[in-house]
């Protein structure tokens, strides 16, 4: 499970000539019957009570339209995805916005609980995930920490310095703070996962992110198995003429650890996903937090737990699998879900687990950094997944893929075409991941340019650049790529390609669009 997805990659470029046969379809669920490909599932987008146990799937009749959707004559150095889906590709000689002091990954904006941005007293704040460059970039996830990045507001991105103009601003804890909820402190290596940053008049802050410890297996061998837990720090922010700094943050509540009833934990599955926690507030149920977060549907680890709802066809569709073909495929190791938790107190330190809201059983196994945006009265749910992480016989690229409803649960529609995706990376589905991928004669590859995509106001998405160009100019990240802006309507998404050069703005660009004077 450790291996390293870009090796994965690497060695996986070998030219199959594997050319699809199917034909290109690109109609979403009122199209034509397509030979190839089947029809997607019917979702109404009607809402449920947050409480009940109705879960949207996305099913395996969805995912499959990413394939429909792709474009089978694009041949090797071609983006086999729709470009309105498709991330424009990122420069080789990106700017680096630590200035080389540290990785940057996934990166989330000081925000209230209805998602707007903030700036204090004229400084943008964001939290990232960051690690010592002394490390390889693929080590990075065992020695997280959560640091911090400012920059003055209110300064148009294409004057600013070509990094974005942020200041690394250190680790938000102290040493030794986080991982004491483990009761078993006998941990190899105690980690800091992704979250959520909400602001309070007075500069309140209350982090929501993932404690996370890796134990040394017995024997010593390298394979730590992990425990996550799902917590919350307080802490104060300062701003003042000269900058950005935290106070607080030297303690930690432990709010919800995997159930094993909903949410896989590692009695189940050693490899379970629990993480992420994104907190907000509905209007439609006012006084009350709800928190969505990455999760796994708890089952035990290789059961034949999918379903025919998993697989989602529409009665007598001919081109539907066989659920029996599918799992002896080995689809059933895929189980991803997406939770919802609910708050039991005002100063939000208790919590309870709901059913999950979204699950992707046989479809993928990592719903990853989950969040609601509301828009029109709509409710999108927003996840990433990796092209690695889809079940044999999906496939789909890197990056964003969107969900929208009447409310927080839902029975959720695939947004364009029932597909599901909204910005992928540049991939060629009929390729093997890693195929040179050369949209302009500098670059070699750009299917794993970006990931861990987080959807800001305006539809503005910033992410982090993961690896650009191939075996002979890698390039890994370690910093933010240029924002894009989505336009999102409906059930369709597409890339605004009028917003900053051909649909790339500004690095690391995360404006806000409120202001606190604590
Ligand atoms: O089971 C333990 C595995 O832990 C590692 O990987 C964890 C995941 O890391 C990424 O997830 C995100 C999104 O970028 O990054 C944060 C951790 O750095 C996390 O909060 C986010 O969900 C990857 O995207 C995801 O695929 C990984 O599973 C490690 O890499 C594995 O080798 C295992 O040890």
């Amino acid at each position: 499970m450790v291996t390293s997805k870009l090796s994965r990659t690497f060695s996986a470029i070998a030219f199959s000539g594997l050319l699809s046969t199917a034909l290109l379809t690109n109609t979403g669920p009122a199209r034509a019957a397509d030979p190839g490909f089947p029809e997607p599932t019917i979702h109404t987008q009607q809402a449920h009570d947050p409480d009940s146990d109705f879960t949207s799937r996305w099913t395996r009749a969805d995912a499959r339209q990413l394939k429909a959707m792709s474009d089978p004559t694009a041949g090797p150095g071609q983006n086999s995805m729709p470009t309105d889906y498709t991330m424009p590709a990122v420069s080789h000689d990106f700017p680096d916005m630590s200035n080389g002091k540290v990785w940057a990954w996934d990166t989330w904006p000081l925000t209230d609980a209805q998602a707007n941005q903030y700036s204090v007293n004229g400084w943008e704040v964001a939290f990232s995930l960051v690690a010592d460059r002394s490390l390889g970039f693929d080590a990075r996830h065992v020695y997280a920490k959560i640091g911090f990045f400012y920059r003055k507001a209110g300064i148009p991105a294409d004057q600013r310095p070509a990094n974005g103009g942020w200041t690394y601003g250190g680790l938000v804890f102290p040493d030794g703070v986080t991982g004491k909820i483990f009761p078993d402190q006998s941990y190899s290596h105690q980690t800091q996962w992704s979250g959520s940053a909400r602001v309070y008049p007075g500069g309140k802050i209350k982090l929501f992110f993932t404690d996370v410890a890796f134990y040394r297996n017995p024997d010593g061998s390298d394979r730590k198995p992990y425990d996550p837990e799902i917590a919350l720090s307080v802490g104060h922010i300062h701003a003042d003429k000269k900058g950005v700094s935290f106070t607080g943050f030297n303690k930690v509540d432990p709010l919800l650890k995997a159930d094993g009833k909903w949410y896989q934990n590692g009695d189940q599955n050693e490899f379970f996903n629990f993480r992420d926690p994104f907190t907000f507030e509905d209007p439609a149920h006012p006084g009350k937090t709800y928190m969505v977060f990455e999760g796994n549907s708890a089952v035990q680890r290789g059961g034949r737990d999918c379903t025919d709802d998993d697989l989602g066809y529409r009665p007598g569709d001919p081109r539907a699998e066989n659920l029996k073909t599918v799992m002896d495929n080995g689809a059933m190791y895929q189980m991803a879900n997406i939770g919802l938790a609910v708050a039991d107190n005002q100063s939000l330190t208790r919590w309870h687990f709901l059913p999950p809201i979204l699950s992707a059983n046989c479809v993928t196994d990592q719903t990853e950094r989950p969040q609601i945006y509301m828009k029109d009265g709509k409710y999108y749910l927003f996840t990433i997944s990796h092209r690695s992480t889809f079940a044999s016989g999906i496939d789909g690229p890197e990056g964003v893929y969107g969900f929208v409803g009447n409310g927080i649960r839902s029975d959720f529609q695939p947004v364009n075409r029932g597909s599901g995706l909204a910005l992928g990376n540049p991939t060629n589905l009929n390729y093997p991941a890693g195929t040179p991928f050369a949209p302009d004669p500098n670059q070699t590859a750009n299917e794993f340019q970006a990931y861990s995509h987080y959807v800001m106001p305006n539809g503005l998405v910033e992410s982090f650049i993961d690896a650009i160009g191939g075996p002979n100019d890698l390039r890994r990240g370690g910093t933010l790529a240029p924002t894009v802006r989505l336009q999102i309507d409906g059930d369709t998404t597409k890339v605004d390609r009028s917003y900053g050069h051909d649909g790339l703005g500004g690095y690391a660009d995360l404006p806000a669009n409120r202001e606190l004077m604590p």
